[in-house]
C-alpha cells in the first residue's frame, strides 16, 4: 500500500532547533523540508532593499505581493530566492533579523506567505516538514504531528551566540527575547502552541536526542498508534 504523504508541522520560537531538528527528520525520513523563516526573512530582505519604510505598516501592505519567492525543498540543500537572486546568505544579516518581526507582523504579508506555505505543501508528494511560528496553529491546522519546541532563554542565547563570532553572549539574549515578544504578541497569527502539539524542552537534550524523539513520534503517527 502507498503511504500517504505524511505533514509534519514543527514551531517554536528562535534558537530552540527547529532547522536543525527538521532539517535532519525530512532527511532521515525521505520528506521535504520548509523553512518558513527564510521566507519571512527574504521578503523583509526585499522590503529592505527597496527602501520600503519598515516603521509603515501601510506601506509594506501595498507592496506586499511584489516579491517573488521560490523555496527549494530539499531538506540536504535548501535554497531560497527572490525575483531569482539567491539570499541564502543576506536574509541571515542583523539588519534583516532586526527587522523581520516587523515585516512578518503584516497581515497581508502573512496572507501572501501563508498562501505559498500551504501551496508548497500541498504539492510534496512524499510528505514534508515545515518549521515555523504558526504552522500548527494557522498554516497547516490539520497536520498529522505537531511538535512545540521550546528551551532556556540562556541555552538558546549560547546557541545564537555559537553561530554569531564574537558577540556578547548577553545581547544576542535580549535580541532574541525581544523578537519572540514581538512575534508572540502581534495580531495576526502570533507564535503560539497548537493545543494538539507535543511540546519538547530542548534545554538540556542534544541534538541527536530531539531528533530521536521527533522521528519516534512521526514514525508512531505512521504506525497509526
Ligand atoms: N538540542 C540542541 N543542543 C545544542 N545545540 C543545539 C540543539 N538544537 C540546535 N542546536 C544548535 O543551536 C543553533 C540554533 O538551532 P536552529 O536549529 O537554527 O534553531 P531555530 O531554527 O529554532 O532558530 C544551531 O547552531 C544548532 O546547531
Ligand atoms: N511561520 C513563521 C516563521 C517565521 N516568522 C517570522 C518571525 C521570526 O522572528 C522571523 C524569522 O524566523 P526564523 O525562523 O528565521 O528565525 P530564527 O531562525 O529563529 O532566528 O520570521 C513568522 O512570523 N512566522
Amino acid at each position: 500500500m502507498e503511504r500517504a504523504a505524511v505533514i509534519v508541522a514543527i514551531d517554536g520560537p528562535s534558537g530552540t532547533g527547529k532547522s536543525s531538528t527538521s532539517k535532519a527528520v525530512a532527511t532521515q525520513l525521505g520528506l521535504s523540508y520548509l523553512d518558513t523563516g527564510a521566507q519571512y526573512r527574504a521578503i523583509t530582505w526585499w522590503m529592505v532593499n527597496n527602501g520600503i519604510d519598515i516603521d509603515d505598516p501601510s506601506a509594506i501592505a501595498a507592496v506586499a505581493g511584489k516579491a517573488e519567492i521560490v523555496s527549494g525543498t530539499d531538506p540536504s540543500a535548501p535554497s531560497i530566492t527572490v525575483d531569482g537572486t539567491d539570499v541564502a546568505g543576506p536574509i541571515r544579516t542583523q539588519e534583516v533579523t532586526s527587522k523581520v518581526s516587523a515585516v512578518s507582523a503584516v497581515p497581508e504579508v502573512r496572507t501572501r506567505i501563508t498562501e505559498l506555505q500551504r501551496s508548497i505543501a500541498a504539492g510534496a508528494e512524499n510528505g514534508i516538514v515545515v518549521e515555523g511560528r504558526d504552522i500548527g496553529t494557522t498554516v497547516l491546522p490539520d497536520a498529522d504531528l505537531k511538535i512545540f519546541l521550546t528551551a532556556s532563554s540562556e541555552a538558546r542565547a549560547a546557541r545564537r551566540n555559537g553561530e554569531l563570532k564574537g558577540a556578547d553572549v548577553n545581547a544576542t539574549r535580549e535580541a532574541l527575547l525581544k523578537r519572540d515578544a514581538a512575534d508572540s504578541s502581534r495580531k495576526t497569527s502570533p507564535l503560539a502552541k497548537a493545543d494538539d502539539a507535543v511540546e519538547v524542552d530542548t534545554s538540556d537534550l542534544t541534538l541527536q536526542q530531539v531528533i530521536e524523539c521527533v522521528v519516534t513520534l512521526v514514525e508512531e503517527k505512521r504506525a497509526g498508534k
